[in-house]
């Protein structure tokens, strides 16, 4: 007699499966988790690996997703502390970081997450060579501002419906879109304690982006040396062209010299 399996189904091909997309999340925390969720909702992974210093959070958010996995079509969800659960990845989503412990400046912590990333970075791209990675954990870059003269609705440029728009003149006081678009982080992190469903629909959304390499545009944080008189290594948000390769080209915004003049600052 042989096993249960055995008698119940007679094998025609090799049982080993190969996967085409593979993504992994380093970080089970409220951010790490809603990315999984909002990868699998858009059925854009056939492997989805976990890696979080945290074992027993880690194993206890991928075994409640397995518990669910026939729900979302996706049987294959693995964990590990070790970055070999990652191997051969084409996608890597870095959500980890570290909070402040008690006495901590920020400044420790900066330096304390700096070495994590470096950590990751180094693990990821050895057992992954060829992965793309998109950073989610914080800062993500230093500085984020509207170019409202770009702004349009079916095409049609909201500055030639209303030429102060963006402007203390402005009557409509679009200018608090902005003030908004700065603070509504904080403000949510005031009222849930943190930040995810957003973000995590808006990485699900770039999931798809590099997956299908459907060069579309999304405005993401880069390094823009080179730009805008930006002569530094720093990362800020413009528009780029995302497809299977990552990030393919910046698309170049003829900036106002007010605009300019925005991007001026000094890197410490
Ligand atoms: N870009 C955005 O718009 C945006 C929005 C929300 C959150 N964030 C950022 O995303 C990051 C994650 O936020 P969160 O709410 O999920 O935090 P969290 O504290 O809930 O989760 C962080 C996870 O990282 C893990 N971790 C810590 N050190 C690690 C290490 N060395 N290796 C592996 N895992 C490690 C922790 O165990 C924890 O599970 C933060 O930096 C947050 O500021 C960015």
């Amino acid at each position: 007699m042989g096993t249960v399996r055995c008698e119940f189904t007679k094998n025609l091909t090799s049982e080993e499966t190969i996967y085409h997309s593979k993504i992994s999340t380093i970080g089970t925390g409220s951010v790490g988790i809603a990315c999984a969720i909002s990868i699998l909702l858009k059925g854009l992974s056939d492997e989805l690996a976990f890696v979080d210093a945290d074992e027993g959070k880690m194993k206890g958010e991928t075994v409640d997703l397995q518990h669910g996995s026939s729900f979302i079509k996706m049987p294959y969800i693995v964990c590990s502390i070790d970055y070999h659960v990652t191997a051969n990845s084409n996608l890597v989503i870095m959500t980890a970081v570290v909070h402040p412990g008690k006495g901590e400046t920020c400044f420790d912590v900066v330096k304390r997450n700096v070495s994590i990333f470096k950590l990751m970075i180094s693990n990821i791209t050895w057992f992954s060579p060829q992965c793309k990675m998109i950073v989610v954990s914080n800062p993500v870059d230093i500085l984020t501002y509207v170019s409202w003269k770009l702004m349009n609705i079916a095409g049609i440029p909201l500055k030639d419906l209303n030429s102060d728009i963006g402007t203390d003149k402005d009557p409509d006081d679009w200018e608090n879109v902005h003030r908004e678009v700065i603070t509504c982080g904080c403000e949510m992190i005031k009222m849930k304690g943190y930040t995810n469903w957003a973000v995590c629909l808006s990485v699900a959304d770039l999931t798809g982006n590099i997956l299908k390499n459907l060069r579309r545009v999304h405005t993401v944080s880069t390094i823009t040396k080179g730009l805008y008189e930006i002569n530094e290594e720093v990362f800020v948000s413009v528009p780029c062209i995302l497809g299977g390769n990552g990030i393919a080209n910046h698309i170049k915004i003829k900036l106002t010299p007010e605009e300019e003049s925005r991007t001026s600052f000094k890197v410490i």
